[in-house]
């Protein structure tokens, strides 16, 4: 990929300006509350939602850094809660799932908005639909159903029109949700933004400052959020794209490293402290 010479250097002012965010967490933690997307910013994007790997470290990385904070530290995701949460194992954070219509408080308390209208036929309609397209995959994530194109490109168009014409069946109770190479119909009510104003009410959360860390256009809420709340959003960006995030990183394997530099700073300070 080219940039102009202006873009390049304001490419790398926010890269850097990311990691220098997320380093500074450990100089003041009490003061931050963080926000993370899952595929694309913690997990790298794979070809199938199934394909995904939870490098074995990310669990115990992530787990020192929720102490660090405080247990201000959530997860905020576009998967299901339930699939989610089992890609961490025995670690259970406070969680977000299905892009804010599902949410799992720091005190384990459970909140799902109301499956609304025939659902359940309209996600039939779309399986039925997507046979006819070799390599588009049908998620079904309950409250949710995500095409996806990624390893049939060609179909991309028709999945969007049959996705928009669905999401209007459904009615506006629904929306349509465009991500990396899926097309989405899920709950209208609930946003990623909305979940973190939601944990930001609540302890551990509350009175900290917000850092939003995601990749992807449903991310752009929380970002919204975070930047109105005088935090920090940063995008995890391969390409350069368009976001109202202040802050970006090249890659999920660079967050990765930043996340563990500050786990193992955490470990050993809790070891010369002993
Ligand atoms: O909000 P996120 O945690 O980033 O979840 C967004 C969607 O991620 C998954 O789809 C994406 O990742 C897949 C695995 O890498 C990839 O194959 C697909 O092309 C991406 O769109 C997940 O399957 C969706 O349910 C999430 O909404
Ligand atoms: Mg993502």
């Amino acid at each position: 990929m080219s940039y102009e010479p202006n873009t390049l250097q304001a490419t790398l002012d926010t890269v850097q300006s990311g990691g220098a965010i997320l380093y500074d967490i450990a100089r003041d933690p009490g003061r931050w509350a963080l926000f993370l997307d899952i595929d694309g910013t913690l997990i790298d994007i794979a070809d199938s939602p199934d394909g995904i790997t939870v490098p074995p470290d990310l669990p115990n990385t992530l787990e020192q850094i929720s102490q660090l904070l405080g247990g201000a530290l959530a997860l905020v995701t576009g998967r299901a809660l339930v699939y989610a949460d089992a890609l961490f194992g025995s670690h259970h954070f406070p969680i977000a799932g299905l892009h804010g219509a599902e949410r799992r408080s720091s005190s384990g308390e459970v909140q799902r908005l109301e499956r609304s209208g025939d659902f359940a036929a309209l996600k039939e309609r779309i399986t039925d639909q997507a046979r006819q397209w070799p390599g588009v995959l049908v998620e079904d994530k309950g409250l949710a159903i995500a095409a996806h194109y990624r390893q049939a490109p060609e179909y991309q168009q028709q999945v969007e029109a049959v996705m928009t014409h669905f999401a209007e069946l459904a009615g506006p109770d629904y929306m349509l949700q465009r991500g990396k190479m899926v097309l989405e119909i899920r709950p209208s009510r609930a946003s990623k933004g909305e979940a973190l104003r939601a944990f930001l009410s609540e302890p551990p959360f509350q009175g900290r400052i917000p850092i939003a860390v995601g990749d992807d256009l449903t991310d752009e809420a929380m970002f919204r959020v975070a930047n109105e709340l005088g935090g920090h959003s940063i995008r995890i960006e391969e390409t350069a794209a368009q976001s109202i995030a202040t802050s970006a990183l090249p890659s999920a394997a660079g967050l990765r490293a930043i996340l563990g530099t500050l786990a193992q700073q955490r470990k050993q300070a809790g070891k010369d402290a002993s």
